[in-house]
């Protein structure tokens, strides 16, 4: 199901720690289940555009799994799109005549209902909907929010949108597998029910108190062993460019839960073999401040075989008759060779398929050894108060700004 090859470097040693428990991050209900099940049904039926409205953790882990089990290039009837990412003008005009000719549903997530880019977008595409729509606009709109408290439940309250529940004590960067995850996975028509059993199997792997057979024991600590010897960047690499939404959720989880009391590793992910022609020198022969994650899946759905062609005129025709993926699968291990070859850690985190049952095995194993490895550094994997003074300041500014405005309005 999932394997952890340590590099050859790490020498794990553990004794006991105590971890906090995540497993109540996987618990939607029966009830909870078939109403997001219901409602994806809904807009299938009803829209040609889901619009998913959020930010980091409110749209990462929907994202990282939709990119990840779907096509490449898909004609289907029904496209989710994303909005309340950024600060651009430019994004919100050209979005708002991508969705004007198509049939619209949205889905507006935030755990605080207060972050700047969502609420922004949100009271635009409100408005928006609201004008299109009339009174039909109720109907369209999904809100997913925090239970008890923020402006998106008095909004959704006032207004009697259809609303789904984060837990109170889920943050953002772990509520993959609450409505704010599954809702729009299910859009996307993915089988929700085995992405939770993937995680509900791992949640019950990790939990073995035989750490030496625990796989999400065994990564936390040799992360905390490559981040004690002196390396500062982990660098998550895979070789699907399905997985780089993944990549960017795995960033967010890692980053905002250890980056804290001038601690922790630098997230950063490269997707080979594409990156290898841009930052591959550098890992190859730069400053010695980078460990690598290999993340691999070994059995992908489509592939493709390389012909013969009978002038071989590009001299390709030693590789006729091999698949991409076997050659992608041989270039992997040449890149793993090259890096350990000069004193690069290689470490590997391999899953049978890339399927929704290993997607939730393998989300929830990373969740778990996040909180593991945060606890070595002795932080909280919970709180991110850094991003609080960012967007307090950010605030002030523009509280400032607008009463300079008003004030000049005036005079
Ligand atoms: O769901 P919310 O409250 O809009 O927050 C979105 C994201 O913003 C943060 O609070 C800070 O960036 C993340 O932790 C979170 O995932």
């Amino acid at each position: 199901m999932l394997t952890y090859q340590c590099s050859k470097y790490t020498k794990i040693r553990i004794k006991g720690i105590s971890v906090p428990n995540i497993s109540h991050y996987n618990q939607c209900s029966l009830e909870e289940l078939s109403e997001i099940v219901n409602i994806a049904k809904e807009i299938k039926e009803h829209a040609q555009i889901l619009l998913v409205i959020g930010i980091g953790g409110s749209f990462l882990g929907a994202r990282a799994v939709i990119d990840a089990l779907t096509p490449y290039f898909n004609e289907t009837k029904l496209e989710i799109i994303y909005g309340g990412q950024n600060m651009s003008g430019a994004y919100l005009q050209e979005l708002l005549s991508f969705i004007d000719k198509k049939e619209i549903y949205v889905n507006v997530i935030s755990k605080s209902g207060s972050t700047m880019e969502p609420a922004l977008t949100f009271r635009i595409i409100k408005k928006y909907m609201e004008e299109r729509y009339g009174k039909e606009a109720k109907q369209r709109i999904i809100v997913t929010t925090d239970p008890e408290t923020g402006i998106l439940k008095r909004i959704s309250e006032q207004e009697g949108y259809r609303r789904f529940l984060i837990p109170r004590e889920v943050g953002g960067r772990f509520s993959v597998f609450t409505a704010a995850g599954l809702l729009p996975i299910a859009v996307a028509g993915i089988n929700i029910k085995e992405f939770i059993r993937g995680a509900k199997r791992a949640e019950n792997d990790f939990e073995d108190k035989n750490v030496q057979q625990n796989a999400a024991y065994q990564y936390a600590f040799s992360r905390f062993e490559m981040y004690q010897r002196g390396y500062s960047i982990e660098l998550l690499a895979s070789f699907e460019p399905r997985l780089n939404t993944l990549h960017k959720w795995w960033k967010q989880l890692f980053g905002e839960s250890e980056g804290k009391d001038s601690k922790g590793l630098y997230p950063s992910t490269v997707s080979f073999s594409t990156d290898l022609h841009a930052i591959g020198q550098f890992i190859q022969e730069g400053s010695r401040i980078v460990f690598e994650t290999f993340l691999d899946f070994e059995e992908i759905d489509a592939d493709m075989k390389i012909p013969f062609t009978i002038d071989n005129i590009d001299g390709l025709n030693y590789l006729g008759g091999r698949s991409m993926n076997s050659i992608n699968n041989i270039s992997r291990d040449g890149i793993a060779l090259a890096h350990e070859e000069n004193g690069i850690p290689v470490h590997k985190i391999i899953l049978t398929k890339l399927d929704p049952f290993h997607m939730g095995y393998l989300m929830y194993f990373l969740m778990k050894a996040c909180v593991i490895s945060a606890t070595l550094l002795d932080v909280n994997p919970f709180n991110q108060p850094g991003v609080e003074v960012y967007k307090r300041r950010v605030r002030e500014l523009l509280l400032k700004e607008s009463s300079l405005l008003l004030t000049m309005k005036q005079t």
